[in-house]
């Protein structure tokens, strides 16, 4: 019986024991693990740390391409608008591949002092940038000029907390126009969102916005549009949502301008910004044949007729005029090796747009251009 016990015994250490030993290793093996698990862990942890202004920019870059895909989406399902590359080509070597350097800034009419105060001139003037045809004697200049002279009256009229009190008929006083201004409740409001919006996540100063942008102009313009509604300019088109944001990239193109490309205007990836659809832009490159437009478009824009928000023609115009300027960096660069930047065709096109009166643009009611 005895001799029976202690075999049972022995048998059942025997059985004990290989699960103990198994236990110990394994537990052993799970440590080892956890500690390469852990090492790993901290590796990634730093590696991210240390490329976090990297990593998140790819992402910003990936998301900025969203106006350059969807845009090029809109082109090739357009019915009204339509990209004409023979032309495009005849443009581009025209020119040899030399766009006109057109100075930012050519009418002389901005503010600047080269600091924080700049920036958020730019930044309140790019909130109201939009929609300056229905008062025929109206346009863009006498806003750059008259919150220029606002700021030099009175370095504070800028402040967020003035511009979250600012009413129409004040805004009409300090631009020094006579009668309301199109779309002045909407401005009004736009001031306020902006007034509101900076002093609650950004000290009050613009130039806190794009000190957050890493030096990205796609981060910035996501910071904006994340923070700003205002600014988030976008449409639907044949189901798909289509990315524009004029103001949004327009005012990265500005600082870069104004602060020719250092302090607050310097950015690593200012070539991923597009052109800024407008109604001017469109009207230019249809005069230079790149833009072709169906035969009851081309009734509508001509007898300056409205075009209502939205609508496939309106995008159409938008999103082409984007696209079309892509293609023709595109080709830029395919002949001749060289990297243009949309903002520089750009700033050509609406130069030379804005100096033809006649020239007939698309007429939208829009906050966003
Ligand atoms: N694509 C594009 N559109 C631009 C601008 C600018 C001003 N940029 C300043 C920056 C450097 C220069 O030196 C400029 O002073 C305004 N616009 C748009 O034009 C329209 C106004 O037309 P009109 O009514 O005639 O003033 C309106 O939709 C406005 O939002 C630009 O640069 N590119």
């Amino acid at each position: 019986m005895n001799i029976l016990r202690i075999g049972k015994w022995v048998k059942r250490r025997k059985h004990w024991s290989v699960p103990c030993a198994c236990r110990a290793t394994r537990a052993r093996k799970t440590q080892r693990r956890h500690q390469r698990y852990k090492l790993s862990y901290w590796l990634t942890l730093i590696k991210r740390v240390h490329h976090k202004g990297q990593f998140e920019r790819e992402r910003e870059r990936g998301e900025m391409d969203e106006v350059r895909s969807t845009t090029a989406w809109v082109a090739t399902h357009s019915s009204h608008v339509k990209i004409d590359s023979l032309e495009i080509e005849k443009v581009v070597h025209s020119m040899q591949g030399n766009i006109p350097v057109v100075e930012w800034d050519f009418e002389k009419i901005h503010y600047f002092d080269n600091g924080p105060l700049t920036v958020q001139y730019m930044f309140v003037l790019d909130a109201l940038n939009f929609c300056f045809w229905p008062d025929k004697d109206l346009n863009y200049d006498h806003f750059a000029m008259g919150l220029k002279e606002a700021l030099e009256n009175d370095k504070s009229a800028l402040d967020a907390d003035r511009l979250q009190t600012y009413t129409g008929p004040e805004l009409r006083k300090m631009l020094k126009w006579p009668r309301p201004l199109p779309s002045e409740e909407e401005r009004v409001r736009l001031l306020h969102e902006v007034g509101q919006e900076l002093e609650r996540s950004f000290g009050g100063e613009a130039a806190n916005l794009v000190k957050s942008s890493g030096n990205s102009a796609a981060t910035l313009v996501k910071l904006i549009a994340r923070h700003f509604p205002g600014f988030r300019d976008h449409a639907l088109y044949k189901g798909r949502q289509i990315f524009l944001y004029k103001r949004a990239q327009i005012f990265v193109a500005d600082l870069w301008g104004a602060f020719k490309g250092n302090g607050f205007g310097n950015f690593d990836d200012v070539n991923s910004i597009t052109i800024f659809a407008d109604y001017i832009v469109p009207a230019v490159l249809r005069q230079l044949g790149v833009l072709k437009y169906s035969s009851a478009l081309c009734k509508m824009v001509d007898s300056d007729m409205e075009i209502v928000p939205g609508t496939e023609e309106e995008v159409e115009l938008r999103a082409c005029s984007i696209h079309a300027v892509e293609k023709m960096r595109e080709l830029i660069k395919k002949k001749f090796g060289k990297q243009v930047l949309s903002i520089e065709i750009d700033l050509w096109l609406w130069s030379y747009g804005v100096r033809i009166p006649t020239l007939p643009h698309h007429r939208t009611l829009s906050i966003y251009y």
